[in-house]
């Protein structure tokens, strides 16, 4: 799948996200490497701390279905600018993707950015960071 296709399907994510108090909706797409696409919304809660943002979606429920490995991931929303992931998604990718994999955050304008998951959180803190 292109990353056109994998916009697409971002965008088809986006509609059923459940964002009652930000009316802000977000889609993301995450492709496996055996070619599966993962969807995510956001999922908001009247407590506002548990919202759960779209690409943390995607990834866990790809991760909880034993899919591990990502080529891939596209991330819509309806700004400005490209959408620009929240600091907890940019770590969870970190964690969970290859560093060289490529992210496309665009917005409804068609607008997108490119990049790999390293610039998207220059310097992550990793497991490396852990051992002594
Ligand atoms: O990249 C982003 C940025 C924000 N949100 C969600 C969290 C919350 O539900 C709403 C407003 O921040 O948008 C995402 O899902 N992904
Ligand atoms: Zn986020």
């Amino acid at each position: 799948m292109d990353k056109i296709a994998l916009m697409e399907e971002a965008k088809k994510a986006r509609e059923l996200a459940y964002a009652p108090y930000s009316k802000f909706k977000v889609g993301a797409a995450l492709l496996t490497e055996n070619g599966e696409v993962y969807k995510g919304c956001n999922i908001e809660n009247a407590a506002y701390s548990l919202c759960n943002c779209a690409e943390r979606t995607a990834l866990f429920k790809a991760y909880s279905d034993g899919n591990k490995q990502y080529t891939a991931l596209a991330v819509v929303a309806d700004t400005d600018r490209p959408v620009s992931p929240c600091g907890a998604c940019r770590q969870v990718i970190s964690e969970l993707c290859p560093s060289d994999m490529k992210v496309y955050l665009t917005n409804l304008k068609g607008d997108v950015a490119e990049m790999t998951v390293s610039e998207l959180l220059p310097g992550a803190f990793t497991a490396e960071d852990l051992h002594e």
